[in-house]
């Protein structure tokens, strides 16, 4: 079994490039026929998105518009754990159609707030697409309308995700090896 170290863990192959890669040739078909007509925004979110971003954006045939947001965290007055604002949206999605693109919904935390801030703008409609999805990891609930795989609850690096700033660079996906 292939294996990588980054910093002071292990990670095992888990999906290969090839295996990725034909998951997002399925989320881009279906992307092409929803989306005809429609002049969508793709909004893709830093920094774990721009693998999934990238290869997806290559696959999309139908005339679109992209840009890239980061959601950072912020300080806030809550208790409720990390605040999450989005940072660089420079479009105005006032009635238009938006696809959020994303590396990973976890806990659905993130993706609960961009739909949330996102909702604010009066879009006329916003979709979600995310490379990866963990439903047993899931607490929030969020609307995803096209996944490309969905996979254990294991933390994972590679194809943009990233432990400690590292392995975003790899080509295919590992999941960490317990000890
Ligand atoms: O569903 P959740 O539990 O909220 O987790 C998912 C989020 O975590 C990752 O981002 P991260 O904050 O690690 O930033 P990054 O994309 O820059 O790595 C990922 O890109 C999602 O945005
Ligand atoms: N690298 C990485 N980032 C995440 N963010 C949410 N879940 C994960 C994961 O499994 N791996």
């Amino acid at each position: 079994m292939k294996t990588v170290k980054i910093k002071d863990k292990e990670f095992e192959l888990f999906l290969t490039q090839e295996v990725i890669e034909k998951a997002i040739d399925d989320i881009a078909e279906k992307l092409n026929k929803d989306l005809a007509g429609k002049d969508p925004l793709f909004i893709c979110v830093l920094n774990g998105s721009f693998m999934y971003a990238s290869e997806l954006m290559k696959r999309v045939t139908v005339p679109s518009e992209v840009s890239f947001v980061k959601m950072s965290s912020y300080q806030g007055t809550s208790s409720s754990g990390k605040l999450k604002e989005i940072y660089g949206l420079e479009e105005d999605i006032t009635d238009r159609t938006i696809v959020i693109v994303e590396d990973i919904v976890d806990t659905g935390y993130t993706m609960s707030l961009m739909l949330e801030q996102l909702a604010c703008d009066s879009p006329k409609e916003i979709l979600v697409t995310t490379l990866l999805l963990k439903p047993d990891a899931l607490k929030h609930k969020v609307q995803l309308d096209y996944v490309a795989l969905e996979i254990p609850s294991d933390f994972i690096v590679g194809y943009g995700l990233d432990y400690d700033g590292y392995g975003r660079n790899l080509a295919d996906i590992y999941k960490i090896k317990n000890s």
